[in-house]
């Protein structure tokens, strides 16, 4: 290190997703740096779950007019508005926020000092911020997120690709689109892109698509894909070329020799995190394969070193890194009281058609696990909401203990599952029992929490005290 450190802080933070949420008024009397290489704001924001459930409203309602002639209301979708509903999103909503955001921690934080580069480590607790000043801290945190991954038959082809990143800004819709991955992003843009009218083919390696969601609601949710997408499932691309002047087009060819093409490229195929590109070795903080290594407390190996969120958690989500940050930002205060993170039961849900939302086991993990597991899927189509709605997909799959009369898993695919599943989440968390949960509350009539309720109820326990 030849550079000399021009100021000590007594935290640094790297990265301004859920980084930029630790620093609370609790840490008014400290000094903070704040390193940004991107859109202030973060993952979350700027190109993540914000944005992108704001585009899942526009496809749910281009959806509901599609479907409405089966209740009797003949409608057709006249146009879709590419420009006003990237407008809505980005010039109405996001960007104003990510700027004031920015401006608030730049211009009315005393003593907070925002550095706009690419923060790497350069020793122990000493940061080159990337803007031509070394900085150094009693404590950093590192929040630095992860990036989309891009495999390399993709970069090979020179296909000029999108990802999460930029393809919620692309000036008009293609006529088609091929997106490679069959996970979260991929489910959830395949959706956006084929309500709007684009033709959507997705791409998976697996027999399913949405693999790590309990078997029987993934193979469901494939099957009805299939009938909106064309979906290519458990197949290697063995060549993939770029087509077009502008090579946005892409043209790919499968191990049996069936092919497929698009005029745009949208590549899902998982997520890097950041720690490779910080020089932790120069720090002293260490990694565990792609993540940095973390105790329950958020501390790196590196004294006074800590992470948090997509850099150090596997479930990438945003509820996760929000939690970690709450935690870290009690540890940081408190140094003699840490307190754990909690990872015990991480919801999930994915906003495609139809939604789906999870929490603990799958069927298959419980039965792996030694549980003596009752199961009950309850159809949405057979409540009274379902019926309203003509739902002829959604289903709500509880997984219960037969010893202790506790769900080990929940899983609901359907309108409004993201909501839905609070009640188990909350259920599990404070260790109800099914019957307790199924009998000691009212359930409204006919709302949709009836489909839960009936799953409860649906389980088989010996002694069952309904
Ligand atoms: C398309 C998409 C949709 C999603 N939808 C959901 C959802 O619906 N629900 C959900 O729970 N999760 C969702 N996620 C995941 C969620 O966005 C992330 O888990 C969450 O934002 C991670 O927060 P973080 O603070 O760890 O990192 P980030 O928010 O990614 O913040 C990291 C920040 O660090 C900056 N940075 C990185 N390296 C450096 C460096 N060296 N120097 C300076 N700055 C640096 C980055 O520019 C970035 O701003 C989605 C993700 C994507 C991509
Ligand atoms: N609603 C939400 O909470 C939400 C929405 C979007 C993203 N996210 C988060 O962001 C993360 C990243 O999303 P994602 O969809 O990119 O990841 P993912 O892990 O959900 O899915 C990636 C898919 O790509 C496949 N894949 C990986 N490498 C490949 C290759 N070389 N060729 C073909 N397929 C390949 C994987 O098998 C997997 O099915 C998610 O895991 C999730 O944690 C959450």
């Amino acid at each position: 290190m030849t550079q000399t450190p021009s100021r000590h802080f007594d935290l640094v933070v790297i990265g301004t997703g859920s980084g930029n949420s630790l620093i609370d008024e609790s840490f008014a009397d400290l000094s903070v740096a704040i390193c940004e290489k991107g859109a202030f704001g973060g993952t979350c924001l700027n190109v993540g779950c914000i944005p992108t459930k704001m585009f899942v409203y526009a496809a749910d309602t281009a959806t509901a007019i599609e479907h409405s002639s089966t209740y009797g209301i003949d409608s057709t979708l006249d146009g879709v508005r590419w420009p006003d509903i990237v407008s809505r999103v980005f010039d109405r909503r996001i960007d104003p926020i990510a700027s004031s955001g920015e401006d608030y921690r730049r211009n009315r934080c005393d003593n907070v000092t925002v550095y706009d580069g690419h923060a790497t480590f350069v020793g122990p607790r000493t940061i080159d911020t990337g803007t031509g000043e070394l900085i150094t801290a009693d404590s950093v945190v590192i929040a630095a997120g992860a990036r989309p991954s891009i495999p390399q038959i993709v970069t090979d082809a020179d296909v000029a690709y999108y990802t999460s990143d930029d393809v919620m800004r692309i000036a008009e819709l293609p006529r088609s689109m091929v997106i490679q991955g069959s996970g979260f992003i991929a489910c959830e843009f395949a959706h956006v892109f084929s309500a709007l009218g684009v033709d959507v083919t997705v791409i998976g390696r697996s027999d399913v698509l949405l693999k790590n969601v309990d078997r029987e609601l993934a193979a469901r949710f494939t099957e009805n894909a299939g009938r909106r997408w064309d979906v290519r499932l458990g197949q290697q691309i063995t060549t993939m070329t770029a087509t077009g002047a502008d090579r946005r087009g892409v043209e790919v060819t499968f191990e049996d020799g069936s092919t497929c093409s698009g005029d745009a490229l949208l590549v899902a195929t998982g997520r890097t995190p950041n720690g490779d590109l910080l020089g932790l070795d120069t720090a002293g903080v260490a990694m565990d394969g792609e993540l940095i290594r973390v105790d329950e407390y958020g501390r790196t190996t590196a004294a006074g070193v800590w992470a948090l969120g997509d850099v150090s958690s596997p479930y990438q989500l945003k509820h996760v890194a929000n939690h970690e940050q709450r935690v870290l930002g009690h540890n940081l205060r408190h140094p003699d009281d840490l307190q754990p993170f909690n990872h015990r039961l991480v919801p999930y849900a994915v906003f495609t058609w139809p939604q789906i939302a999870s929490v603990g086991l799958t069927e298959a993990e419980a039965r792996e696990a030694g549980y003596d597991v009752t199961v009950k899927v309850q159809d949405y189509g057979d409540v009274a909401y379902g019926w309203a709605m003509e739902d002829s997909v959604g289903c709500c799959k509880l997984i219960a203990d037969r010893a202790t009369g506790l769900l080990v898993g929940a899983h609901i695919m359907g309108a409004h599952s993201p909501s839905l599943i609070q009640i188990l989440i909350q259920a599990m968390e404070f260790e109800i029992t099914v019957p307790e949960l199924a009998r000691r509350q009212y359930w409204i009539h006919p709302a949709m929490a009836e489909v839960v309720e009936n799953a409860l109820l649906g389980l088989d326990f010996p002694d069952r005290g309904f």
